[in-house]
């Protein structure tokens, strides 16, 4: 409700309507937003800006200020676990979600399409398993009107308290991890290994650290021992490189499978990364990574290698998912992530 209100009797009201300040020669602009809850410390600014009177609106019982309404959607959003997210101070009504930590972006999407579907207020989030970095910013709330009924923000808590919160970054553990780049012609010397070092980048890069490394040729049960042999050693996470192909000469899948792992798949809708395999071992995940890993940029891994370091264990389904947005754009100067490969 609109009211006229003395500027000395004003503070904690709401201002309705932007304040022009102009002072000859240095100053012409809104001094005071529309939204703004008048402060004590405005009170002398105001006077002396020749204002006696604003018109203000009165917060009725039941109304939130769209400063109060974004907090408590993105309080409520993150919910109370370990979330790894930090708040901005509200402005404008609004407020952003920052990653307080590297990891994975976790988004609970059918919770953050029922506070969609409702009025008047919004949370807009980077894509689901989107990897981030501390300090970006990973949401965004909003309230649309200047006001809103309390009703409003209780349906939107309601539904993230309910969901158990809906965003989230999920940390990376610290593997260790064995390479077994396969390959006569690495093994016997005729081609120097390239392989390595993007694989040693990568995995370093998310936290994690290639800690053991055997070359061996193309021969399944030279693949299956040195599977053996990393698993004895203590790695947590096998990866393995080349032969993943329909060569004669392409027989890592045959000693992933050989090692007695489950394998999940063998393919995967992603280009670059369709002859992918992911096995598991019990607990440990081993990943058969394709000749492009090692020189594309983004691939099929880069999809993956979060997922699996979060702690998640990826299912066929979830492999399946990666269909829409599995295709590389091969764009000259890539951006990854921030482009539409791997968004769902
Ligand atoms: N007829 C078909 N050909 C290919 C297919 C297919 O479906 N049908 N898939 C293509 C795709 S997709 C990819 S990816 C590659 C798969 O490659 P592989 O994982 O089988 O890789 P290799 O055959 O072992 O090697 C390819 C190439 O890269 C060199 N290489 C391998 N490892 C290393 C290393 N550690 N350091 C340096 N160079 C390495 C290797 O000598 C070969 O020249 O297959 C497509 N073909
Ligand atoms: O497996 Mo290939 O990796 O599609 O490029």
């Amino acid at each position: 409700m609109l009211q006229k209100v003395r500027v000395e009797d004003s503070v904690g009201t709401v201002l309705a309507h932007d304040l022009t300040k102009i002072v000859p020669g240095e100053f012409k602009g809104s001094r005071f937003k529309k939204g703004h809850i008048i402060q004590p410390e405005d009170i002398p600014e105001l006077l002396q800006m020749g204002k006696e009177h604003l018109y203000v609106l009165a917060l009725g019982p039941d109304e939130v200020h769209e400063d109060e309404a974004a907090v408590r959607l993105a309080r409520a959003a993150a919910g109370n676990g370990d979330h790894g997210l930090k708040f901005s101070e509200p402005q404008e009504g609004k407020v952003n979600l920052i990653a307080a930590r590297d990891g994975l972006l976790k988004v609970n999407l059918p919770a953050l399409q029922q506070i969609n579907e409702g009025a008047d207020i919004i949370l807009a989030t980077l894509h689901n398993n989107y990897p981030v970095t501390a300090g970006q910013v990973v949401a965004g709330t909003r309230l649309i009107p200047l006001l809103a009924p309390r009703a409003v923000i209780e349906r939107v808590e309601a539904i993230c308290h309910q969901a158990g919160g809906i965003v989230r970054i999920a940390p990376y553990r610290r593997l260790r991890v064995g390479l077994i780049t396969t390959g006569s012609e690495v093994y016997k010397g005729r081609v120097k290994d390239a392989f390595s070092p993007v694989v040693r980048a990568k995995i370093a890069s998310y936290g994690s650290e290639v800690e053991r490394e055997e070359i061996v040729p193309d021969d399944a049960g030279a693949i299956r021992q040195a599977i053996a042999a990393m698993l004895a050693a203590g790695m947590e996470m096998v990866v393995l490189t080349g032969g993943m192909s329909v060569d004669p000469d392409d027989v890592t899948p045959e000693g992933i499978r050989r090692s007695g792992a489950e394998v999940v798949t063998y393919g995967a809708p992603v280009l670059p990364g369709a002859m992918f395999m992911l096995a598991y071992l019990g607990e440990v995940p081993i990943m058969g990574l394709p000749g492009c890993v090692m020189y594309y940029r983004a691939t099929i891994f880069d999809l993956v290698l979060p997922r699996v370091l979060t702690g998640e264990r990826l299912q066929r389904k979830d492999i399946a998912g990666l269909a829409a947005g599995g295709l590389c754009q091969g764009c000259p100067d890539c951006r990854y992530p921030a482009c539409s490969f791997g968004k769902v």
